[in-house]
Formats: structure tokens, C-alpha cells, sequence
């Protein structure tokens, strides 16, 4: 540090290993927040020599974020990734020339407009994901998955997949659950010592390598695979609109030829939006389902509106939308009570900066606390009550404030934002039409309860819960079929 100045605020580090043994092993988020309280909205720490840099309030995340965007728009390197294979994802590429192109073409994909003609698409799979709540209740878990994989795949390859077992999504699902693997002890200790990763497998700790090598043979697959199944298609005359075909088109010679550069672009490209975006619209939907039992009073005055302004002889559609202020303001709520991604995707400071007086450093990781800024009492009253009523006025008008910062901030802000809002809002006002979901009773009548709790990992999902999905209505069961047979 040159500069003279201090870093900003934050917890006692020791020699050598810094603040290693006060970074939290669970919810780091609340504790993160809690030294927000004690040391500032921005709070520093180090782990061997790392510097972080925790971003506690909208105020500043709106100064480095936001106005400050070229320096605070790099990804911090992660040395795992490369390892396991999976260091083409767009969301944790460094800034520059390779990201920008991918981001420009997932950007041309799935901006607002584009993201309107995926409606089609998003309602279908919403009446496929409704029917399978109808016949298998107790597999809610399970159907909530298939949904958002079920779109994705559709709107990326034209692939309509199949009810169970799907290999194209087996494959995907394996791939992104390796991702852990990057995590793992073993792994956090090449993140912290790059050089490890050269070492001989058969050294002990280093049975990761086999691990990784399999992850890197499913990625390559879950890359490949589907996008051989669209150039197959088009070969063979058979009519097929995508992402993927577009994607194809905008990327190829006029004679259908493409640059071995192009094809690692497309390849990126197509397989982003599953791997970005199915475990994430997962969360958020469970996270829905959660509130619904948690927070019965809150589903039924959505209930309320819906039976008010669609009728129970409908499902409601995405252009009932700005008709039902509360069933929206149920959705922020959503978004924001528990974000899908409490810390975001962390940052790393491109150059180093000085703001109000402290240095930030040079690659420093610079962490977006989603769950602090959402649990902010000044902008939030009762943070951890799920309270839709916050977002809206005393006239039951809906506020101009929809949570976006649960999609992240500035330049690297999620480009699928607009295709996931309206899953999220399709999978959650069906449900809430259709079903009636409570807590599920034991064998003596009481009901069981259900945790409030999420997992700890960079995608948060709540606890596993059971619960009783039940049709609102006698006529629920045949509207939900007619839906399905008409767009069949
Ligand atoms: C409810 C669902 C989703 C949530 C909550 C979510 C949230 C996020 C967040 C917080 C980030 C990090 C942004 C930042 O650094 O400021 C992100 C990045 C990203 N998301 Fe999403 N996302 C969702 C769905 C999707 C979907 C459906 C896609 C499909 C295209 C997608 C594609 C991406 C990509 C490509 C990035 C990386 C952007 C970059 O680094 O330039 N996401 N998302």
C-alpha cells in the first residue's frame, strides 16, 4: 500500500494468515453484515495476504459498482475453475476483450425485447410444471428443477426435454454439481496456492485431479452435446428457431463456416444460459414455496386478487400481469427476503482506488452483500419478516421498487434477468392460482414444521421441506389440463 492511506475498517488480522480463522464456515452473509454494523459499510479483512473488501449498503454499492464500473467490473481469478473446466463461464471470465463478445451475444439473446418472445415458451412449461404438482405432489422438489431446465432448454436449443431422465440435463445437472468441487478442501487449497495443481496425482491430497478431470470431460459434454443436436437438425432441413441457430448464424461465414475463435464463442454462449440460470430460478422459486407455507396470510390475500381480478375459472397469464400489484409485490418479496445469491458474484478491483479516504487495492475480491443491503433496516423495516406490503403504497399501488439488485449491479449485472423475472413470476402466480400449498400435518394433525434456513453456498437454497400441495378448486384439475392439451 503506497498510498499512505488506511484500507478500509475491519477485524484484527494475525500474521501470515490474516482474518483466516474469522471468516465464518456458515451464512457468512450475516456475519459479513454484523461487521457492516461494527466497522462500516465498506469492511476490509485478509486471508494469507488476499485482501477482501465487503460492500455492505446500496449507498456504495452504487459509488464502486455502479459509477466506478471500470474498475470494479473484473472477477477475481480462481484457479480451480481452469482445472475442473470451467473457466469459458461468461460470469467469472476477467474483464475483457473474450468476456465483452460473449457478453454481447448473451446480451442480443436475452434483452427485454428478445426476452418477450420466450413467453410462449416460459407459460407452456409453467402448465407441464402445474400438471406434474397435480399428479405427484410430493415430487414438488423435483418438478420445481425440471421447470427452469425444461425453458432453458427449449428457448437455447429447441429441445423439448424429457418428463424424467433426460440426458442432456443429467449431464448438465453432474457438470454443475462438480462445480463444487472447486470448494472442496483439497480445491480451496489450490485457489489459495495455484502451484499445487501442477503436483503428480498420486501425491497425497491430490486425489481431486482424477475429480477434476471427470468434470472436465462433462463440461465439455454438456457444451457440446446439445449444440451437435441443433447442427443435426439443421442439417437435416428440420425448421428450427433458437438462440442456438441465431447464435449459429450471427457467428458463421456466409457459407456456414465459423472461425475455430467463433465456435469456442458459441459454444460459451449457448451453454451459459442452463449453467447460469437453472439452479438460480430453482432457488428462487423454492424460495417462493417457502413463503407460501411460512407466510400463509401473505399467500392469501395474492390468492385474494388473483380469484378478484382473474376469476378461478382461468389460469392467470403474463398479461394479467400489471393488473395484480400484490401478487408482484409477492415476487420482490421473494427476490429480496432471501437473494439467490447472497454475497453476488464476487468482483476484483481492476487498478487500485481510494474512496472516502480508504485504499482499496489492486485485485483486491471485492464482495456485493446482497443479503445485508436486502435485510437493510432503513430501506427495509422488519428486514427477515416476509412482508409484501413494503412494496406497496397506502393506495395498494405498486412502489417503484422492484429489488434489481438481486440480479447484481453495474456492468456485469445478470443478462438474463428478464427471462428469469418472468419464470419467476409464471412458476409462482400459477402456483398460487392453482394450489393451495400448507404445511403438511403428522400422523396426530400437527403440523410439521418447516426451517427458515438456507444452504451455504454461492447458490443459496432454502433447506429441504415437505409440505401439502392441494387443488384449490374442484375445476382447478381440468383448467390445468385443457391448458396443457392446447399449447400441446
Ligand atoms: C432468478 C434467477 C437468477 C438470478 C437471481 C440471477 C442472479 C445473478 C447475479 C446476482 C449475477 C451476478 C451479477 C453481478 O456480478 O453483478 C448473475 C450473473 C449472470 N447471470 Fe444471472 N441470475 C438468474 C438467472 C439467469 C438466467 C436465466 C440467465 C440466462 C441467460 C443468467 C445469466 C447470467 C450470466 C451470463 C451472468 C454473468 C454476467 C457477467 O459476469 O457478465 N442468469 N446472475
Amino acid at each position: 500500500n503506497t498510498s499512505g492511506l488506511p484500507y478500509p475498517p475491519g477485524p484484527k488480522s494475525l500474521p501470515v494468515i490474516g482474518n483466516l480463522l474469522d471468516v465464518p464456515k456458515s451464512e457468512s452473509w450475516k456475519t459479513y453484515g454484523s461487521w457492516g454494523k461494527q466497522y462500516g459499510e465498506l469492511v476490509h479483512f485478509t486471508v494469507f495476504g488476499q485482501h477482501y473488501i465487503v460492500i455492505n449498503s446500496m449507498r456504495v454499492a452504487v459509488d464502486l459498482l455502479e459509477k466506478r464500473s471500470k474498475t470494479y467490473s473484473d472477477r477475481p481469478e480462481i484457479p480451480m475453475l481452469e482445472v475442473i473446466g470451467w473457466d469459458w463461464n461468461t460470469g467469472v471470465m476477467p474483464y475483457g476483450a473474450a468476456w465483452r463478445q460473449r457478453r454481447r451475444e448473451i446480451h442480443q439473446q436475452f434483452r427485454t425485447e428478445k426476452a418477450l418472445q420466450y413467453h410462449p415458451t416460459i407459460m407452456k412449461e409453467a402448465h407441464q410444471f402445474l400438471n406434474k404438482l397435480l399428479l405427484t405432489p410430493d415430487k414438488f422438489a423435483s418438478h420445481i428443477r425440471h421447470y427452469p431446465g425444461a425453458v432453458i432448454m427449449s428457448v437455447v436449443y429447441d429441445y423439448e426435454v424429457a418428463s424424467a431422465d433426460d440426458h442432456f440435463l443429467n449431464i448438465a445437472e453432474e457438470a454443475i454439481s462438480m462445480l463444487s468441487v472447486a470448494t472442496f478442501p483439497g480445491a480451496t487449497l489450490v485457489n489459495t496456492f495455484p502451484w499445487l495443481q501442477y503436483l503428480p496425482s498420486w501425491l497425497p491430497g491430490m486425489g481431486f485431479k482424477q475429480h477434476a478431470e471427470r468434470c472436465r470431460r462433462l463440461t465439455a459434454e454438456m457444451k457440446g452435446a446439445p449444440l451437435q443436436y441443433v447442427r443435426d437438425r439443421i442439417a437435416s432441413g428440420a425448421p428450427t428457431r433458437c438462440v442456438a441457430t441465431e447464435v449459429l448464424s450471427r457467428l458463421s461465414d456466409p457459407m456456414g463456416q465459423t472461425t475455430p475463435e467463433a465456435e469456442e464463442v458459441i459454444k460459451d454462449v449457448v451453454a451459459i444460459a442452463y449453467a447460469a440460470g437453472a439452479d438460480t430460478t430453482v432457488s428462487a422459486i423454492t424460495t417462493g414455496f417457502l413463503a407460501m407455507l411460512l407466510y400463509p396470510e401473505a399467500k392469501k390475500k395474492a390468492q385474494q386478487e388473483i380469484d378478484t381480478i382473474v376469476g378461478s375459472d382461468r389460469l392467470p397469464t403474463l398479461h394479467d400481469r400489471a393488473s395484480l400489484p400484490y401478487v408482484e409485490a409477492f415476487v420482490w418479496e421473494v427476490l429480496r427476503w432471501h437473494p439467490v445469491l447472497p454475497l453476488s458474484v464476487a468482483r476484483a478491483a481492476y487498478d487500485n482506488d481510494i474512496y472516502e479516504g480508504k485504499f482499496i487495492p489492486k485485485e483486491a475480491t471485492i464482495l456485493m452483500n446482497t443479503w445485508a443491503i436486502h435485510h437493510d433496516e432503513g430501506m427495509y423495516p422488519e428486514p427477515e419478516v416476509f412482508k409484501p406490503e413494503r412494496f406497496l403504497g397506502p393506495d395498494g399501488s405498486l412502489k417503484d421498487e422492484y429489488p434489481m439488485t438481486a440480479f447484481g449491479i453495474g456492468r456485469r449485472i445478470c443478462p438474463g434477468r428478464h427471462a428469469a423475472d418472468a419464470s419467476l413470476w409464471v412458476a409462482v402466480t400459477l402456483v398460487l392460482a392453482a394450489f393451495d400449498v400448507r404445511k403438511r400435518k403428522d400422523e396426530s394433525g400437527r403440523e410439521i414444521d418447516v426451517s427458515d434456513e438456507f444452504t451455504d453456498s454461492l447458490i443459496s437454497h432454502p433447506v429441504g421441506f415437505v409440505c401439502d400441495i392441494q387443488p384449490r378448486n374442484p375445476r382447478t384439475e381440468s383448467i390445468i389440463r385443457e391448458a396443457v392439451m392446447c399449447r400441446e
